[in-house]
């Protein structure tokens, strides 16, 4: 470009140079001739001059004319004007100059001579005054005789040095123009370069801008992909977040309780320990002390007892005793007795005595054997002693008996004995007394023995419930730690789990500032090539005022024109994608058939590699079918749209455009046609619908205007209703509310509203509408199986003001039901009475295509208001696809044979009717037949729209190839009568010379 620059920086000296020469040559004529004959008597040129080479000779040539046309009076005023001066020094010899420039220089000097100019005013002037004066008549007028004479000589000399001037420029003009003619072949060398180079920019930008817009769209559904799932995420997170937060609370609640039961835990151990404390010390006090009491009380009864076995002793000893005098004074009795035999007199008086004595000794006796008694409580040893006692008894009778005055002895001993007994009685009496006491105490104590017993059983059962207590408490704190020790896992696997969604998220994150920052290159790189295309266009632009300045405008309006037409070629590139997409579904037909097989995990459905053909197996027995395209299982919705997006777009030049899921239910017609929620998941509804509001938007630059209007119309039970009529729109049963255009234009069906779309925003929003208003139920072959069709109808219409075209194209996307086994199904009432409307329906569209097949002068398309609504798109002069939707489940394979050797039944009538005059089955024959008359002409036409424009510059081999290819007829274009489409090659648009 700088080459270029330099290059174009030589010319315009050149140019300039060449310019200032001519442009010298003409001002200076005119203005040498405008000095010596007044304003407005030469001829001036024309404002532009068809040949500016010309001029100056025309303009010298009559500049001559008009000196030698000049009264005599003033060419003789102007002499005597002369009078004083070298004529030699005014009139000068041009041969005598070499080169232009000198012969330039000098010619203006003399044109440009203002005391010549002055002295003719000033003769003028003169002869003006002496008139005045009165001057006589004949010597004015020899005065004026002479001065015309010597003006003549001068006119002469100059005319003769005018035609000399002439020859000079003339010749000057010749070489000017061989310059001028070099410095254009020059330029246009140089600006044919530059288009070329401009065309290679170009090409590059377009590439760029291609590889862009792809690249841009590829990371916008990976960008929009990635947001959502992005978004899935953080809704992840945030629910994990949720939950983290729930079982953080939980846990916190948890963690209270636990300290709180903890707390509880404490103070009841606190609590019972103490208590158990104080049972235990009280127990171990009441034991103490009952211990104590039992011990002092068995230490005071051991005493008592040792008290009173000695007592006992002590009688025993005393009993001893008596029982030592008894034995003494039975001795002493035995003596006696014996001195008393002797003495029996002397006994008589003393058996008396004796009767006395065995009386007090019966009473003794008594006495002794209570005493006896009264001992043997207390002891068995007693018995002994009173055996012995009684035996002393006996001997004391005997010796009582015996000896009289042992019986005062006796009676003193009895005596004695009776305070003894006495003093035994009272000791016995307390004994009995202290053992009565002892026993009540023994049995006091015995009870409160057993009180406390009681007492600690009931502290030990205290004991042992509060342990059990203790032990449920130590069960619940363990659970309850199981429990936090849980919580916490919890805590840290959602931990874990917020670090590995926070680590994807960065990575996303990471991602996504890689994608920026290659969208970012991406659109610095568009920059500057858009900095670039400007740089180019201002180069072009100051070229512009460079050669406009130079009075080139051929040649600017030249480069301004090829200019336009590369930016044209630039911008209808996709135009004649367009046309070449038309031109090559006119030779494929105008029905076109696709396939799509539903992914899933066992399929009786083999897609062939070449993208065209399939392989089912229903029962063991392998059936191949071949298709215009075949999407297997792992296709997405993208590569679906870029497959029909070509199709879609015809619709805007002026066709009747329809497509329309076909296939069995549940087999994924409305995931095709509507999609999903998610960006990549859209249908082919959305994306056509943008993709044409997209494609208005760029060819507003070509001038065109389109507007847009949608209706969404259901089907359902052969009834129509109105989609975005809210719920309570009503069912439309009269056929005759859809109304055909006979001259092509838009059907149209009355009581069906058409919303006029303006943005995409819009556009998805009707869409999304729709959607929801149409009838879905759960089947047993779809959870939403759509009960009804559902048509899309998009009514474009285009004009273009420059041209005076206008068009009228229409797109149907049609979401056909599914047709449906009723056994499988198992479709009842309301269900069994849709399907079976369905059915009917598709089974009429097989009608209208077995028609179309077999070329029936009759096609049922008012069998089906589905039919007779899409009559314009089958039948007629528009371009239809088939999707054929099939699910290779093994259970649906009968099903899906149906549908796909329907499928290949059209497109087998399709290709057998390819390229011969039998080529399209439909009822576009007679179209087809005038093709090469109305057809073509009009076809013809098309090229000189903007839209098909006949690039200068193009070989006209291509612009020919053009013209016959889409004159090989096919669907038609709706063009309004009278739109007044002008003849190829007669466009209204500038044409470069
Ligand atoms: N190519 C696919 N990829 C993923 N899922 C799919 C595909 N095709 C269909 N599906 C799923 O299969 C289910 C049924 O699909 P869809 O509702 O589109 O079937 P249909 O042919 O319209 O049925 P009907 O005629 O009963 O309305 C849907 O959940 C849909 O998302």
């Amino acid at each position: 470009m700088l080459k270029l620059a330099s290059k174009f920086g030589d010319l315009q000296e050149q140019l300039q140079l060449l310019n200032k020469r001519e442009s010298l040559t003409q001002i200076d004529a005119r203005h040498i001739a405008n000095q010596v004959f007044g304003p407005g008597r030469i001829l001036h040129p024309p404002a532009h001059p068809p040949q500016h080479t010309s001029f100056s000779t025309q303009q010298a040539g009559a500049t001559v004319q008009l000196l030698q046309n000049q009264p005599a009076n003033s060419a003789e005023i102007f002499l005597s004007s002369l009078s004083n001066r070298q004529t030699e020094d005014i009139l000068f010899d041009f041969k005598s100059k070499s080169g232009n420039s000198q012969m330039i220089k000098h010619a203006a000097d003399v044109f440009e001579e203002s005391e010549l100019v002055a002295l003719c005013d000033d003769g003028l002037n003169k002869q003006l005054q002496r008139t005045k004066d009165g001057a006589t008549e004949a010597s004015r007028i020899q005065e004026l005789a002479a001065l015309v004479k010597l003006l003549r000589k001068c006119v002469r000399e100059l005319a003769s040095r005018a035609s000399h001037y002439v020859d000079g420029c003339a010749k000057m003009e010749k070489d000017l123009v061989k310059q001028v003619e070099g410095a254009q072949l020059q330029s246009e060398i140089a600006v044919k370069s530059l288009e070329a180079e401009l065309a290679g920019v170009k090409k590059d930008l377009a590439q760029c801008e291609a590889t862009f817009k792809t690249e841009k769209a590829k990371w916008g559904a990976d960008l929009e992909d990635q947001k959502y799932e992005m978004m899935r995420l953080k809704r992840e997170l945030d629910r994990i977040m949720e939950e983290r937060d729930r079982a953080r609370d939980e846990c916190k609640k948890a963690e209270q309780g636990r300290q709180q039961l903890e707390v509880e835990l404490k103070e009841l151990k606190k609590h019972s320990t103490q208590q158990i404390r104080e049972v235990s010390i009280n127990q171990s006090e009441a034991v103490q002390k009952l211990t104590e009491g039992a011990e002092r009380r068995e230490a005071a009864l051991k005493e008592e007892r040792q008290r009173l076995t000695k007592r006992l002793d002590a009688a025993q000893g005393c009993v001893e005793a008596l029982q030592g005098e008894l034995a003494m004074l039975q001795q002493v009795h035995e003596k006696e007795a014996a001195a008393l035999k002797t003495k029996t007199a002397e006994e008589a008086s003393k058996s008396q005595t004796l009767n006395q004595l065995q009386t007090e000794h019966d009473s003794v006796k008594k006495q002794l054997a209570g005493m006896t008694k009264e001992v043997e409580s207390l002891s068995l040893d007693l018995q002994n002693s009173e055996h012995q006692r009684e035996k002393l008894e006996g001997l004391l009778q005997e010796s009582l008996l015996q000896s009289g005055e042992q019986g005062r002895n006796l009676e003193v001993l009895q005596v004695q004995r009776n305070a003894e007994r006495a003093i035994w009685a009272e000791e016995k009496e307390a004994f009995v007394i202290t053992q009565q006491q002892s026993n009540l105490r023994e049995s006091a104590l015995i009870d409160e023995k057993n009180m406390l017993k009681t007492a600690v059983t009931s502290a030990i059962e205290q004991k042992e419930c509060m342990e059990s207590q203790m032990a449920a408490l130590n069960r619940d704190f363990s659970t309850l730690v199981n429990e936090s020790v849980n919580l916490r896992n919890q805590v840290d696997f959602a931990a874990g789990n917020q670090q590995v969604a926070e680590q994807h998220v960065a990575e996303l994150q990471l991602k996504s500032d890689a994608l920026s920052s290659q969208l970012n290159e991406a659109m610095e790189e568009l920059q500057v090539k858009s900095s670039r295309l400007q740089d180019i266009e201002g180069e072009f632009g100051a070229l512009k005022e460079v050669l406009g300045e130079f009075g080139q405008r051929d040649v600017v309006n030249n480069l301004l024109q090829k200019v336009a037409v590369l930016q044209n070629a630039l911008t209808s590139s996709d135009a004649i994608r367009r046309k070449l997409h038309n031109e090559l579904v006119q030779v494929k037909g105008n029905i076109r058939v696709y396939c799509r097989v539903k992914p899933h995990a066992t399929s009786t459905i083999r897609c062939m590699p070449d993208q065209s053909s399939l392989q089912i197996s229903v029962d063991g027995k392998d059936h191949a079918m071949e298709f215009d395209r075949v999407y297997g299982p792992t296709s997405t919705q993208d590569q679906v749209f870029s497959g029909v997006s070509e199709l879609v777009q015809s619709a805007l030049d002026g066709y009747h455009v329809c497509l329309f899921s076909y296939g069995q239910t549940g087999a994924g017609k409305t995931y095709t046609m509507q999609g999903s929620e998610q960006p990549s998941g859209r249908g082919i509804i959305p994306r056509a619908v943008e993709k044409i509001l997209e494609t208005v938007a760029r060819l507003q630059d070509q001038e065109w205007e389109y507007t847009m209007e949608a209706s969404c119309i259901e089907i359902y039970n052969n009834q129509l209703r109105d989609l975005l009529g809210g719920p309570t729109a009503p069912y439309i049963s009269d056929q005759s509310a859809i109304k055909h255009d006979p001259s092509g234009g838009h059907t149209t069906v009355n009581g069906v509203s058409r919303v006029t779309i303006t943005d995409t925003n819009m556009a998805a929003q009707l869409v999304q509408r729709a959607a929801s208003s149409r009838s879905c139920e759960a089947t047993a072959m779809n959870s939403v199986s759509s009960r009804s069709h559902s048509v899309f109808m998009l009514y474009i219409a285009g004009s273009h003001p420059p041209s005076g075209t206008q068009l009228q194209g229409c797109l149907c996307l049609v979401d056909l039901a599914g047709s449906e086994r009723l056994d499988r199904s198992q479709a009842e009432g309301l269900r069994k009475a849709e399907a079976c409307a369905i059915n009917q329906s598709l089974s009429c569209i097989g009608d209208v295509f077995a028609a179309l097949a077999s070329k029936n002068s009759h096609v049922p398309y008012r069998n089906s208001k589905l039919t007779y609504l899409l009559q314009p798109c089958l039948g007629g002069n528009g371009k239809t696809l088939m999707l054929v939707n099939v699910n290779p489940e093994p259970a649906s394979a009968y099903e899906s044979l149906c549908s796909l050797k329907f499928a290949a039944k059209v497109n087998g009538c399709e290709t057998a009717a390819k390229g011969g005059a039998k080529r399209n089955f439909v009822d576009i024959g007679s179209s087809l037949a005038s093709a090469g008359s109305s057809s073509s002409v009009e076809d013809a036409k098309r090229l000189s729209l903007p839209g098909f424009p006949k690039l200068p510059g193009m070989p006209e081999p291509s612009a020919k190839r053009m013209s016959m290819m889409v004159s090989s007829g096919g669907a038609k274009r709706a063009a309004l009568p009278g739109s007044g489409i002008p003849q190829a090659g007669a466009s209204k648009r500038p044409r470069p010379s």
